[in-house]
């Protein structure tokens, strides 16, 4: 195994120091390390951050291997800077029994690209009916904490109310796609000005913060964790601040493109634009903005949602809702946050760690610590081509925008899986 020694990087923003990489942990730090065995990346101007752990990314295998597999996905996440994706259940069949999350799981091991976490379904086949073998998948080889209807909402609160209680004999959490779906029947688009001037069915906020509050207080009544995935919303972060006041064992996510896209980019009627939850207003931005730096959310999680071409370049009706994000995330926190690296590293890879239990991430880069982690360029800027993605998919909603920051290199248990800005394989 080779030995690696980054000189002259920051951790997390501190002052420039030298990283010994060997045997898959961070052996040595300190200025002026010396290992005549090891291979030298020059660090200087680079940031190392733990390496970025992403709680949300569809992979569409099996099922839909013509828009990304676990191989593609997982060599766009370590392009992004991550060292471990949860993928999601809504595949084809759904990840809804033991079978399906090992499948996934060993397709990741054997992609060594990335730790993937299988997510399994909440409900069979997410039809939201019964209750799928959460605990065989728990027991399984893929371990399963995290459990998921995504792409649905688990609408029934009596099953709502199940999912949660049986999760908690293993330390398991909820991920709820908030959707009320009486309220979002044909909907296109956040419910609006926009959709009101464009003539376009409308998703309305109310939609997504019935569910969240309903679903906080089924936790608090359980006592057990609730994760809320892509909140989008003023209102949303409005009851989650109440209900982390209360001391709810809630956890949330927001996306990249929530953080930084309006529902004026629906205008254009590029089905590119059309995701779930909707795009909203330059006033949900500004609150999610501010519950990310405050922590009444906890999490970036990207939704990396591929779909083949003819899924995404039709009229906006027919279009499936959903859009890249595993390779522009990064880029998007620092244009959003700024160099606020202990944000960034907390947001992004130490606190999704935690609350998906996975052992060896979210750590920063320490002696004795698994060397799972990024460099990060964050002086650089580059334009994004979606034809140069390694998804298999297109739908980046960041085309042709010049984004800061690019990722160098990324190590995942000492092996890179990125060196200078490439794959390794
Ligand atoms: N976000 C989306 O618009 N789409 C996701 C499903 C989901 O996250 O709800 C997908 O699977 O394509
Ligand atoms: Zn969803
Ligand atoms: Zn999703």
């Amino acid at each position: 195994m080779t030995a690696y020694l980054i000189k002259s990087v920051s951790v997390v923003g501190a002052a420039p120091t030298d990283l010994l990489i060997r045997d898959g942990v961070v052996a040595e730090t300190g200025a002026g390390l010396t290992a005549p065995d090891a291979t030298v990346v020059d660090g200087t101007g680079l940031v190392a951050l733990p390496g970025l752990v992403d709680l949300h990314t569809h992979l569409r295998e099996p099922g839909r291997e013509d828009a990304e597999t676990v191989e593609s996905g997982s060599r766009a996440a370590a392009l992004g800077g991550y060292t471990a994706v949860c993928a999601m259940a809504n595949t084809s069949p759904v990840a809804d029994t033991a079978g399906v999350v090992e499948q996934v799981w060993r397709l990741g091991r054997e992609a060594g690209l990335v730790d993937v976490q299988p997510i399994g379904a909440v409900t069979v086949g997410l039809a939201g009916e019964r209750l799928a073998e959460l605990g065989a998948m728990a027991d399984s080889a893929a371990r399963v904490r995290i459990f998921s209807d995504d792409g649905h909402c688990v609408a029934d609160p009596k099953l709502m109310r199940r999912a949660l209680e049986y999760v908690k004999a293993f330390d398991g959490v909820i991920a709820q796609h908030a959707e009320e779906p009486r309220l979002t029947e044909g909907a296109q688009m956040h419910e609006g000005e926009v959709s009101t001037r464009l003539g376009l069915t409308g998703w309305p906020a109310v939609a997504e913060e019935a569910i969240i509050a309903r679903d906080v207080l089924l936790a608090e009544h359980v006592g057990s964790r609730l994760h809320v995935c892509h909140v989008s919303t003023a209102g949303s972060v409005e009851v989650l601040r109440h209900a982390k006041a209360r001391g709810v064992k809630v956890t949330a996510e927001v996306t990249p493109h929530h953080l930084l896209l309006t529902d004026a980019k629906a205008e254009t009627y590029d089905p590119v634009y059309k995701v779930n939850p909707p795009l909203r207003t330059a006033t949900d931005i500004a609150a999610l903005r501010a519950a990310l730096v405050e922590g009444v959310i906890d999490i970036i999680a990207t939704d990396h949602a591929p779909h083949a071409v003819e899924d995404k370049e039709c009229e906006w009706a027919y279009a499936r809702p959903g859009m890249l994000g595993l390779e522009t995330a990064l880029s998007i926190a620092l244009d959003v946050l700024g160099p606020q690296w202990d944000l960034i590293a907390e947001r992004m890879s130490r606190a999704p760690a935690r609350i998906a239990g996975l052992e060896g991430h979210g750590l920063d880069p320490a002696p004795g610590v698994p060397a799972n982690l990024t460099l990060v360029d964050p002086t650089a800027r580059r334009t994004i081509e979606p034809a140069e993605l390694a998804s298999r998919s297109r739908n980046t909603p960041y085309a042709r925008m010049t984004l800061p920051g690019r990722i160098v290199a990324t190590f995942l248990r000492g092996e890179p899986t990125v060196l200078d800005g490439k794959a390794v394989k």
